[in-house]
């Protein structure tokens, strides 16, 4: 089951947190994106290069010490197909370094249309009678909220291939309340939605009592984190909002479990642009930088647990 390899890694390196690989040129060193410059002119496909040794770097300052990234897709999509070719070789980089990749895509759609996104972001495509895998993540993040229908394709997915989902139920953004907080019959729809992720992850839960469905929740919401965890028994939580939108170690001690599983918490910004933010970090040191802020905010959340 993806979620228990997931899980083990965490154990092994005693982290439960993923780097978020959400480039921007801008968080680029200077002599990288320069070196891109020169081979490519002032192109797209230079950005994406650039962003790629970054990620690179990244990734190899990381891989022994955070179990997992999470590329947002939006920010490879930004730079074209050749952002998108970003993603896909970021996403086979980590994996050959031992880590796992949750893509963050937050997909939804009908369900002929999601089982077009579950195979390519999960699973494989049918060339002509060659199977060949897009991208190939581990998991990917979707949104429930067009029903079962949608969600079908990626459990059929999730069970063919051994891949996992995070459903989004309670995010992490100010305005998350507007609807996920409504109450229908007496019951926030994050909660509904909570529940709907146990049902759908049923069939599928793997040694350590999680299923191949988890649910994000936002460490911006600390209160929502520990009800639903003791809610929702089965599903592992993602924990996004941690250090650039204000989520700290203290309020997202409630995601995890008695045994300090259960959930792995996020953090994107905080470590990819570490290097800006430490005193006299001159660029070339950026990853050891980000390797730093891992460090802290592992040692951080452990202190909780
Ligand atoms: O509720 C949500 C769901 C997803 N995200 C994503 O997580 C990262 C957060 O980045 P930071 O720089 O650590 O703030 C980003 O990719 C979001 O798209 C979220 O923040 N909240």
């Amino acid at each position: 089951m993806a979620f228990d390899r997931l899980i083990k890694r965490i154990d092994e390196l005693h982290n439960p947190s993923v780097a978020g690989l959400d480039p921007r040129l801008e968080y680029v060193p200077q002599f990288i994106q320069d070196a891109s410059f020169v081979k490519l002119g002032h192109t797209l496909e230079a950005a994406a290069d650039a962003i790629l040794q970054f990620n690179k770097a990244l990734i190899d300052a990381l891989y022994d010490v955070v179990p997992a990234i999470k590329p947002q897709a939006a920010y490879y999509e930004m730079y074209g197909w050749a952002g998108v070719r970003t993603l896909a070789e970021t996403i086979r980089y980590a994996q050959s370094k031992g880590m796992f990749v949750m893509t963050d895509g937050k997909r939804n759609d009908i369900g002929a249309t999601m089982t077009a996104y579950a195979t390519a972001h999960l699973g494989k495509v049918d060339v002509d009678g060659v199977e060949l895998e897009p991208f190939g993540a581990d998991a990917l993040t979707v949104n429930g909220y067009l029903g079962t229908d949608g969600i079908q394709p990626l459990l059929d997915v999730c069970e063919k291939y051994d891949k996992g989902i995070f459903v989004l139920a309670k995010t992490s953004n100010p305005s998350s309340g507007e609807l996920q907080d409504r109450l229908i019959d007496g019951k926030p729809v994050y909660e509904i939605m909570g529940e709907m992720c146990e049902n759908w992850g049923s069939r599928q839960i793997g040694a350590y009592g999680y299923s191949a469905v988890g649910a994000v929740v936002g460490a911006t919401y600390p209160e929502q984190l520990a009800e639903l965890r003791k809610k929702l028994p089965h599903t592992l939580f993602l924990v996004p909002g941690y250090g650039a939108q204000g989520g700290g170690a203290q309020g997202v001690a409630g995601a995890f479990d008695e045994n300090g599983r259960g959930a792995i918490v996020n953090s994107s910004r905080a470590i990819m642009c570490a290097w800006k933010k430490e005193e006299n970090c001159p660029e070339t040191a950026f990853a050891e930088a980000a390797r730093r802020e891992a460090i802290r905010m592992r040692d951080d959340i452990t202190a909780y647990l």
